[in-house]
Parts: structure tokens; C-alpha cells; sequence
């Protein structure tokens, strides 16, 4: 077929990853058509844009192409934009008041993930805050290379109500002309023409990459363009050095190196797990096996997450191919390795097979395995009744959970900051998050750390591959197959028969989302080795009711996902010795420590775990002080902290606090919802916490409050005054510029203003001084927020400590027995003798900072408020001014102030005083 086709006017065009096999098609056809193909430049090195014409039947003129984005300019031979398209430069928009002249444009790229919103808001309204211009770049690198109207400046309203949708609303795309050496001096050209003095670019690897690309040519591209003639002198002049970038690290994959995790793969995980936890009740009904696959791309982080959280029976991994047992390596036969230990879980009594397939999962070849043929040898070795599952994009999608609400928020702000602190000199920043802190890494390092990975898989050095990966990867995966596989054949971790203990675990307090999981953990592990995990129940209560039992392996199978506290909890707890006379704890009872001491005793309980709250805590000083008038106490004993309200010291996080974050942010998002419906609406929210602020600050971080009350500052009138004061300006200045106006949360904790300020008075204040510009209502979160389904998190949080936990109790007895066996001169001691009262041996175990730490629980008593039931270490408190900063206490317009002068002079007039 001849002619120009380019002169054609088209009648469809459609994008196709593989033109050459429309082409073959084609060619069997009588359809005329006619193939182009264009040298197309990448950093990967040179690619071809093809398109394909052809004629239909009607006479409609159609393409075919394999560019990402059929619609953007097709490039000469040079890699130079052919086509006539005018490169069109963006319009301004004017400076706000406070401006410093600066601006900064923010990306969101690759593929979304939930919380890049979240993202987008703090990093807009921290940068109004400080006076520099937010520019939204929209689609990805395709709105930095497109220019235009897809580069627009963004307003603190823009924004309003981000926190809480999924994906991005400034656009994504998977852009190929990014990868071009044209692409990117077009895009830096689109940069300078918009005055943006710096980039935030939130994506994944990726995204990441060709960040750290444009850092490094943005020099050079300047001067090209000036010699192109496509900037002037003047416009490049300001811009010569180096641009400041930030990375900020938003994907499901959590693939980037130097930072735990990344923006979207707690949502992500959230979406898997519910999947799975449905998934597990249909495969039980009918015995049957699934086969799921998960996202990743080439990394098994959500994989091997949610197979611990879920409790799957089998998993493969990009990282560390099977077959995983030494006696399989050689053969490499992972198929009869995966049915053995399939098989042996049905004998044991577990109905159903879920088997998590990473979607980069691969053999020792380097094979992908495919979910298909697992089912195929699970169906016909195993003659399992076996269905594939492939959850796709429902993974990638909806409503953010509080954690990456929580992180993307803050490693927006510190976004900001870096962009204020970076000079020339810095190296581009990545802002990451290890454990509890935000990180600054430099970019380079972690894009160049990241390719390791997939360099290690390449030469097949897995145990390198899986070191490369977060420092918690590792061990994470140990404890999966710790809880997973009973061993029993070679290779197994069981002690010797003398060093054997019986190891007592119970939960104290009220329940929290995670004590199960950690139960079931710390069974597993303790049968793996060789010990008797006896169940406590109904803590102190239960022992002395001789409510002590021997756990199975099956016993706990489904325990994982399961919230409340199935040994039984309550708050009793042992009495100080020497017993303070009709004292009374504040909660549950006091129960006498020697019976307590007799029960432990009679049951030869030689380590004990503890999982809960500030109950758990006090009960185990008292025991710990009790060691000297006890010998059964004697023994090393350690507590998980697991409680809603966070209030333990020793940890920066208690197992069930993420689960309750999560319970009061869909709570308010629908409280939200109403009062946004029925228009200037505040809601007042209670929430739990005890003395305890910390869910009130984070639920009121991760819902969008405009402010919390927390009984560590107390509430007064003058603190009202103020949030009165901040209501009317917002509410004030909206109607003055129709702007429709949302419905706004403040989240107050259940102690704080005690008695005086309790949740309706201030709902009814607000009401009163509302005055018709807003009007107020209150809602009780109450014991929802302790129950539910406990989120991956927690589920997560639960096992790694719990492996800690029975570790440090292993090595703290062995140190014992052994000791004992020296003193007694005895070689042959079959029963193990485990005495030990020193401070070391009674600890809590937390994650503090970067660390997991297990202090001894005396030690701790420096920074316990015993009175207010607390720790003294509030790492969360300087979080409630960020809110604050995010709701506009901290920033106002011109527009704004006029606004509030009218309505201020119209109070007047009517109630006859300035009411602010
Ligand atoms: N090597 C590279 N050079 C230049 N640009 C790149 C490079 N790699 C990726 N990009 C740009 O970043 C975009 C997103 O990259 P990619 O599709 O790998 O997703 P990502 O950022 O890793 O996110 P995710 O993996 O979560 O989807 C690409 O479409 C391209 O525009
Ligand atoms: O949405 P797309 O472009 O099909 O890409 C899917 C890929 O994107 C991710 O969801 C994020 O990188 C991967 O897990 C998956 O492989
Ligand atoms: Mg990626």
C-alpha cells in the first residue's frame, strides 16, 4: 500500500504493545497497510516507534503504534520532535503574599499507589506555609515533557479532602519519551520556561531512576537548549545549577533500597489480606487449594508479607527461589518439596491450601513459576481440588490505610524541608523511613543500591539478593518459615532434650489486634524447637483456676488473622508485695502474688511471655520485685506490649495501635462524609487512648482533623477560644468565595479536659459559637476501636517480636540452666533447672527508633508516669502541630483576612462585640 499516511487524517488510533503481530495478522488479510518504524532514543539504548496503517472495510483510515501514548508527537531520526507542535511554555500563576519567590513542582509517576494523595496535600500546604508556590506537574514525566496546561500551580483548596482517595489525582503514566535523551531536554526545557526552582518526585524505582538521570544531565540540558536556541540567555541563566530533587518513594512494590517502606504498600498489603482472609473461609468450606498471585513486580515484599500475615501455606519469591531445603537444592525438584510439606499440613488436620505466588517468582534457572503450573502439580500430585486467584489491580487500588496517611504526610513535609535545605552542593535527597524515623538518603545511592538486587538475581546469588533487601526482609522470612513448616526431619531447630522448657504465655489487659498472631507464633516457634507452649487463660485469674494447657500446632491454625484475644484477657493482676492495705489497682483486681508464684510453680512454667497493656506492665514490675520472696517467679520473663492506647513504655509502637488507627479513620472519613453532606458541620470524635494521646494525635494526622485534644495538654477555654477562632476564619472565608465547605473533625482522647470539657459540652460550644456559620455534633468511637479484623501491620509487628521474644527467652534460660548445671557440678540433668532473678532477665520488648530493644522492665521505671498509667517518651506529640499546619492555623490569605474582617464586623453588628 502506498501514500503518505501521515497526511491521512485518522480515523482511530490504537496503542499496542506489539505491532509486529498485527502486522502478521494483517498480512493473512486483503486489507491493505503499510508499517513506519522511527528510531526512537532511550537510555536503555535505541528502540523503534512503529505504526502501523491500515484501511478497514468502511474506508477508515486506522494506526496501530507501540508509543505509550498514541497522541504525543512522533520523533525524527535524531530523536527530535518532527512534528509541527509548538513547544507551548505554562502560564504563571501570581505569587501568594508570603511567597520567598521559590517554587516546586510535584509528580506523582509510575504506577499509583494509595497515599500519594495524602502526599501531594502536605507537600501543597507546607510549601503555602512557607511561602514557596506548588506547582502540580499532571500525567508523570508525560506532563513534564508535554508542558503547557500540565503544569499548573496548585491552592490549599486544590487539595482539601486528598488525605482520604486512593491512586493520584494529579495523573500517572508510564511514560517511554522520559527514557529519551529528547524527552527529558524537553521536559527540563518545560521546567525553566515554569520558573520551577525544584522537583518532588513521588514514584518507585523507576520514577526514582530517571529522577537521578535528570539530576545529573540538568546542566548540561540547559546548555544544549540554549544552543538550540530553545531557551534564551536570560531564562537559563537562574536555573544553570544543579535542580534540587527530592524523591519521595511512592509505590506498592516497596522495591526502592534505604528506606522500609514505601508510600501505598501497607494499603496494598490491607488489599491482599482482606482477599486472602476471604479467600481462606471458601477454601476451608471446600478443603481446596488456591493459588494467588500477588503484585511486586520483581520484589516479594508484599508476597512474603502476606503470607505471614495470613498464615499461607506455601509461597515463592523472587529473591530466593526454591526448593529451599538443602536435600532439594541439588535436584532443584521444588515441586515434590512443596507437595511433602503440603501434604503433611493436610495430615496434621489444616482444610485448606493457600499458596502465594510473587509475580516475579522464579526458579533456580531463573524460570518464572506461574501460578497455573502450581496448580497443575498441586492438582495432579496432591489430587488437591485447586482454583488460581490473580488479584491484579484490586491491589493497587482504593482507600488509603492510616499508615500511609500517617507516612506519606510526613515525608511530604520533610519533602519541603529538604527542598528549603538542599543547595547545589547537597546530593539530591530520597526522603525514606527506618522503623519510626524519616531519613534523608542521597538519591544516588539508593537507585544504585536498588539495581543490585535485580544484578544478584541475575548471577543468581540469592542470599545476596535477600541481604539486599530491607534489614528486616531476612528475618521476616525465617519466621514464616518458622510458623509455617513443622520440622521435624533433618535440619530442624530443635534444642537438645535437656535444655527443653515449658514456656507459659498469657494476655492481660483488654484486647488489642495482634495478641492472637503473636500467640500463634510463639506456639509454633516453641514446638519447632522442641518446647511445651502452655496457654495461660484468662491471665492471672486463669492460672490460679488451673487454667493452664498444652497448645498444639493445629490449635492455632487460623489464629493470625483473628482479632480479640482468644487465650481469654482480663485485668487482673498480682498484688504488690508487701500488699498495700484495701489498695485497689484502678482496673480489674489484685490477686495474691505467692498464689500466683504456686501456680507457676506447680505448672514447672520455666519462661513466661506476657502479651498486653498497662496491666501486663505493672503486673510484671510487681512479679520481677516479688522474685525475692518467689522462687517461682525466678524464671525470665518477658512482656509484648499490646494495647490501643500506646501507653507502655519500653516501645515506640504496641501491637493493636495500628488496627485502632485504622478503625477511627474509616470511622471518621464516614463522619466526614456526613458533615461535608450537610455543609459546615464540625464533628467532635472521642477516641480511646486512657491518659494516652497518642490515637487522638495520629487519628487526627492520618482523618485530616483540623485539631485534637489530648489529656497531655489538657483542654481550657482559651484552647476552645482558639479553635473557635480558626473555625470562623475557615468557615468564613469560604462562603465569602463560595467555596463549598467541608465538613471538618476534631478528634478529642476520652480523658482529655476531664470531667469539665467532656466530648458534647465542646460539640455544644461550637454549636453555640457558631453562630450559623457552622454547627456541631458529636460522635463515640467507643470498643469498636479495640476490635476488628487486626490489620497486616499489627499482624506483622506481632511475629517478627514474638520471634524476639522467644529467642530472648531461649537464651536467657539456656544462660540459666547452664549456670546451674556448673554450680551443681552435674554433666547429666535431664530436667532442666531454670533459676534466674536478675534485673536483665524480666524485660519489655519494643521497637525503639531503628531498633527492636528488650529492656529490662525496671529500668523503665524512670520514664513511667505510673499515676497516669504511661510512658514518659511521646515521640508522636510534635505531630499534633503538623495538623494544625495542614488544617491553615499557620497560613492565611489576603482574600481570607478580608473575609473575616466582613464577618467580624457583621458579629459585631449583631451580638453588639468583637467575638474573637
Ligand atoms: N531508566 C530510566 N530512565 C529514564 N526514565 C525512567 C527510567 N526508568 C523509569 N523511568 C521513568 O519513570 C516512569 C515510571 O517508571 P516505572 O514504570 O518503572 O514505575 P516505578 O516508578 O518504578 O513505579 P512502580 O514500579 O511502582 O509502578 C517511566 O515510565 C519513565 O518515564
Ligand atoms: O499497572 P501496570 O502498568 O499494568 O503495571 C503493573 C505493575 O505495576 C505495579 O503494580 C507497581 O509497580 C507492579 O506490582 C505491577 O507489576
Ligand atoms: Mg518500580
Amino acid at each position: 500500500m502506498d501514500g503518505d499516511f501521515n497526511s491521512l487524517s485518522l480515523f482511530a488510533t490504537f496503542a499496542s504493545g506489539d505491532v509486529k503481530s498485527v502486522e502478521n495478522v494483517l498480512s493473512k488479510t486483503k486489507l491493505p497497510y503499510k508499517l513506519i518504524t522511527k528510531p526512537f532514543v532511550t537510555t536503555e539504548g535505541n528502540s523503534e516507534i512503529k505504526e502501523l496503517y491500515t484501511i478497514d472495510p468502511l474506508n477508515n483510515v486506522i494506526m496501530f503504534t507501540n508509543r505509550v501514548n498514541p497522541f504525543t508527537p512522533a520523533l525524527d531520526k535524531d530523536g527530535i520532535i518532527s512534528e509541527n507542535k509548538k513547544e507551548s511554555s505554562p502560564k504563571k500563576s501570581p505569587l501568594p503574599k508570603n511567597s520567598t519567590g521559590k517554587s516546586v513542582g510535584i509528580i506523582t509517576s509510575g504506577g499509583d499507589s494509595s497515599g500519594m494523595n495524602a502526599a501531594v496535600r502536605a507537600i501543597v500546604r507546607v510549601a503555602l506555609t512557607k511561602g514557596i508556590t506548588p506547582y502540580a506537574i499532571y500525567e508523570g514525566y508525560q506532563g513534564m515533557v508535554d508542558g503547557g496546561d500540565k503544569i499548573k500551580a496548585l491552592s490549599w483548596e486544590d487539595v482539601g479532602d486528598w488525605l482520604a482517595i486512593g491512586g493520584t489525582e494529579i495523573g500517572t503514566a508510564r511514560c517511554q519519551e522520559f527514557r529519551t535523551v529528547e524527552g527529558r531536554l524537553t521536559a527540563v526545557r518545560n521546567l525553566v520556561k515554569s520558573g520551577i526552582d525544584a522537583l518532588i518526585i513521588c514514584g518507585g524505582d523507576g520514577s526514582l531512576t530517571g529522577a537521578d538521570f535528570l539530576r545529573a544531565e540538568w546542566t548540561e540540558f540547559v546548555d544544549r537548549l540554549v544552543k538550540q536556541k530553545r531557551l534564551t540567555e536570560e531564562e537559563a541563566a537562574p536555573y544553570r545549577s544543579q535542580l534540587t530533587i527530592v524523591g519521595l518513594v511512592g509505590s506498592i512494590d516497596n522495591d526502592m533500597a534505604q528506606t522500609d517502606l514505601t508510600i501505598g504498600a501497607m494499603t496494598a498489603l490491607q488489599r491482599i489480606c482482606e482477599a486472602l482472609d476471604s479467600i481462606k473461609s471458601t477454601a476451608m468450606s471446600h478443603q481446596r487449594a488456591f493459588v494467588v498471585e500477588v503484585m511486586g513486580r520483581h520484589c516479594g515484599w508484599l508476597g512474603l508479607m502476606a503470607a505471614i500475615a495470613c498464615g499461607a501455606d506455601w509461597l515463592f519469591l523472587p529473591e530466593l527461589p526454591p526448593p529451599i531445603g538443602d536435600e532439594f537444592i541439588a535436584s532443584g525438584d521444588w515441586e515434590t518439596e512443596m507437595c511433602d510439606i503440603l501434604s503433611k499440613e493436610r495430615k496434621l488436620g489444616n482444610r485448606k491450601t493457600i499458596v502465594i505466588v510473587c509475580e516475579g517468582a522464579i526458579d533456580r534457572n531463573l524460570k518464572p513459576i506461574k501460578p497455573e503450573y502450581v496448580k497443575d502439580v498441586l492438582t495432579k500430585r496432591l489430587n488437591f481440588d485447586t482454583r488460581v486467584t490473580c488479584l491484579g489491580h484490586v491491589q493497587r487500588g482504593g482507600v488509603p490505610c492510616a499508615y500511609d496517611r500517617y507516612l506519606a504526610t510526613v515525608q511530604g513535609a520533610e519533602a519541603v524541608n529538604a527542598v528549603i535545605e538542599t543547595t547545589p552542593t547537597t546530593p539530591s535527597p530520597m526522603i525514606g523511613i527506618s522503623n519510626n524515623k524519616v531519613i534523608r538518603v542521597p538519591l544516588k545511592n539508593a537507585v544504585a543500591q536498588t539495581k543490585e538486587v535485580a544484578k544478584a538475581i541475575a548471577r543468581k546469588d540469592f542470599k545476596r539478593a535477600m541481604e539486599l533487601r530491607d534489614p528486616e526482609f531476612n528475618s521476616s522470612y525465617n519466621a514464616y518459615i518458622e510458623s509455617t513448616i513443622l520440622a521435624d526431619g533433618p535440619g530442624t531447630r530443635k534444642v537438645e532434650e535437656s535444655k527443653r522448657l515449658r514456656v507459659g504465655i498469657m494476655h492481660v489487659g483488654a484486647p488489642a489486634g495482634g495478641m492472637n498472631a503473636a500467640t500463634r507464633t510463639f506456639v509454633r516457634l516453641c514446638l519447632n524447637r522442641g518446647h511445651t507452649p502452655l496457654g495461660i487463660h484468662n491471665g492471672f485469674s486463669g492460672l490460679i483456676a488451673d487454667q493452664v494447657q498444652p497448645i498444639q500446632w493445629q490449635d492455632v491454625n487460623g489464629w493470625v488473622s483473628m482479632g480479640g484475644s482468644e487465650l481469654g484477657i482480663n485485668r487482673d493482676q498480682p498484688s504488690p508485695t508487701p500488699n498495700p492495705l484495701n489498695a485497689k489497682p484502678q482496673f480489674g483486681n489484685y490477686i495474691d502474688t505467692g498464689l500466683i508464684a504456686f501456680h507457676m510453680q506447680k505448672n514447672n512454667i520455666q519462661a513466661l511471655m506476657i502479651i498486653g497493656g498497662f496491666e501486663a506492665y505493672t503486673s510484671l514490675i510487681t512479679l520481677t520485685k516479688a522474685r525475692e520472696l518467689y522462687p517461682g517467679l525466678c524464671i525470665p520473663m518477658i512482656l509484648l506490649p499490646a494495647t490501643v492506647s500506646n501507653n507502655v513504655p519500653g516501645t515506640d509502637f504496641s501491637l493493636g495501635c495500628d488496627t485502632a488507627l485504622n478503625c477511627i479513620v474509616d470511622a471518621c472519613d464516614t463522619i466526614k462524609q456526613s458533615a461535608s453532606s450537610n455543609r459546615k458541620r464540625v464533628f467532635v470524635v472521642e477516641v480511646q487512648g486512657g491518659n494516652c494521646g497518642y490515637l487522638s494525635v495520629m487519628g487526627a494526622l492520618a482523618s485530616g482533623a483540623s485539631s485534637c485534644y489530648i489529656p497531655e495538654e489538657g483542654i481550657t477555654l482559651d484552647t476552645l477560644q482558639k479553635d473557635i477562632n480558626h473555625l470562623v476564619k475557615r468557615y468564613a472565608y469560604e462562603e465569602s468565595a463560595n467555596i463549598p465547605s467541608y465538613g471538618r473533625l476534631i478528634l478529642r482522647n476520652e480523658t482529655a479536659g476531664n470531667k469539665t470539657y467532656t466530648t458534647d459540652v465542646i460539640s455544644t460550644i461550637l454549636k453555640e459559637e457558631g453562630k450559623g456559620l457552622f454547627d456541631s455534633r458529636s460522635a463515640v468511637l467507643g470498643h469498636l476501636q479495640q476490635g476488628g479484623i487486626p490489620s497486616p501491620l499489627d499482624r506483622i509487628r506481632a511475629t517478627r517480636l514474638t520471634v524476639n521474644c522467644v529467642d530472648w527467652l531461649q537464651e536467657m534460660a539456656f544462660k540459666s540452666i547452664d549456670e546451674h548445671k556448673k554450680s551443681s557440678n552435674l554433666s547429666d540433668i535431664r530436667t532442666p533447672t531454670v533459676f534466674t532473678k536478675g534485673a536483665e532477665t524480666a524485660t519489655v520488648i519494643g521497637i525503639c527508633g531503628a531498633d527492636i530493644k528488650i529492656t529490662p522492665i525496671l529500668d523503665l521505671l524512670a520514664e513511667t508516669n505510673l499515676n497516669k498509667r504511661k510512658g514518659t517518651n511521646e515521640w508522636w506529640l510534635g505531630l499534633k502541630d503538623l495538623t494544625k499546619t495542614l488544617a491553615k492555623y499557620e497560613y492565611e490569605t489576603e482574600e481570607e483576612r478580608a473575609a473575616l474582617e466582613k464577618v467580624l464586623g457583621d458579629r459585631k453588628q449583631a451580638t453588639g462585640k468583637n467575638k474573637l
